[in-house]
């Protein structure tokens, strides 16, 4: 179990690193515009479960999604601090 803030940093550690056979570094090569579009899917997923899935199908599609933020944020070059200054 980890936490956003523990994700992140796990990931920027990806980006940096770039070790062989991760997802995140595949996203990240992907681009931004294919960054978006799982963002969008997954927000999708999350929708779809809220309405008809269970509670632990709910929280695993919101994990999801939260991954796919982060990697979009780090595609772009934002830290959490950029966005936490607006909650
Ligand atoms: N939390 C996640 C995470 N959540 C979702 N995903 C990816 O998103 C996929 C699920 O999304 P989809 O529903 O779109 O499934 P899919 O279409 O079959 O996925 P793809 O074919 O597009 O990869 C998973 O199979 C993972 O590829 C994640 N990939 C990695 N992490 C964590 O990120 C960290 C770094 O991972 P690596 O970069 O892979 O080492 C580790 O702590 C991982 O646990």
């Amino acid at each position: 179990m980890k936490t956003f803030d523990e994700l992140f940093a796990e990931l920027r550690d990806r980006a940096a690193t770039r070790p062989a056979g991760s997802g995140t570094v595949a996203a990240l090569d992907a681009g931004v515009h294919a960054q978006g579009k799982k963002v969008l899917e997954e927000a999708g997923e999350v929708w779809i479960a809220a309405e008809h899935e269970s509670d632990e199908r709910l929280a695993e599609e919101i994990s999801q999604l939260l991954y796919r933020l982060q990697v979009l944020m780090i595609g772009r070059g934002i830290d959490t601090d950029d966005v936490y200054r607006y909650l």
